[in-house]
């Protein structure tokens, strides 16, 4: 199985855990796109009624929408039942790097609004210690040399994330993405609560004490981690 068919198994899993009824975050990514897919068909089938999603990004909000899955803004929704997400990095901790995709902002947003949270990943996401991944930040434009100056005399290794054709990437919110490319992250709480406090950054992609399930991809088949927290 190559890492796109662990993708594919994964995504398909989890939404055996999408509820009629209910209210659904749709997260962003390559894995997602999948299980967007399965939802879409099952939601078509009648196997699953009655559902919102609240998607985390322009291209999952297309694509829910061209499955003819209904979707509402955040503030239109008083709560989501479940959010179903990938993610970069998963530590032994359960901890979490997310923002490979640019979407951490929005994603973040959805994920604290949700009762529970699912990530979907294949197995090559699994790590001891956050860090080999690097960690994403969403800056706004103004006085972003500030910023990225702060994180240089942190020691941190940012660097601005760009498109190939050189220009920086802009996120759904035209803000700037930095990468930290600082190698291990051995007490990502006190790392979260610096980022946290740094004015010119609008979120990091350090998702900690949020996901409930992990859903593994494996050659074999795969694997539900539940109960996490
Ligand atoms: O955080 C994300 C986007 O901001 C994605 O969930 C993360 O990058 C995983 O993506 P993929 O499933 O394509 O590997």
């Amino acid at each position: 199985m190559d890492q796109n068919e662990l993708k594919q198994a994964v995504g398909i899993k989890s939404v055996d855990f999408i509820q009629s009824n209910s209210v659904v975050g749709l997260g962003t990514g390559s894995t997602v796109y999948y299980m967007i897919e399965e939802l879409g068909k099952r939601y078509q089938a009648g196997d699953i009624k009655n559902i919102v999603a609240v998607t985390t990004s322009s291209r999952s909000e297309k694509q829910a929408k061209s499955l003819g899955i209904p979707t509402k803004d955040l503030n239109d929704v008083d709560h989501i039942d479940l959010t179903i997400d990938g993610a970069d990095q998963i530590d032994k901790n359960y901890q979490g790097i997310k923002g490979g995709g640019a979407a951490h902002l929005l994603e973040k947003m959805v994920a604290t609004n949700s009762t529970k949270n699912i990530w979907i990943v294949d197995q090559s996401k699994l790590a001891n210690t956050l860090g080999s991944f690097p960690l994403p930040l969403e800056v706004i434009p103004f006085g972003c040399e500030k910023t990225f100056a702060d994180l240089q005399k942190e020691d941190l290794h940012p660097e601005f994330r760009l498109n190939d054709d050189g220009k920086r990437v802009l996120t759904h919110n035209k803000n700037y993405v930095i990468d930290l490319k600082m190698g291990e992250i051995t007490h990502p709480h006190l790392l979260a609560e610096w980022l946290d406090h740094q004015v010119g950054i609008v979120a990091h992609g350090l998702f900690l004490d949020i996901v409930n399930t992990i859903i593994v991809g494996y050659a074999d088949g795969p694997k539900v981690i539940d109960n996490i927290r």
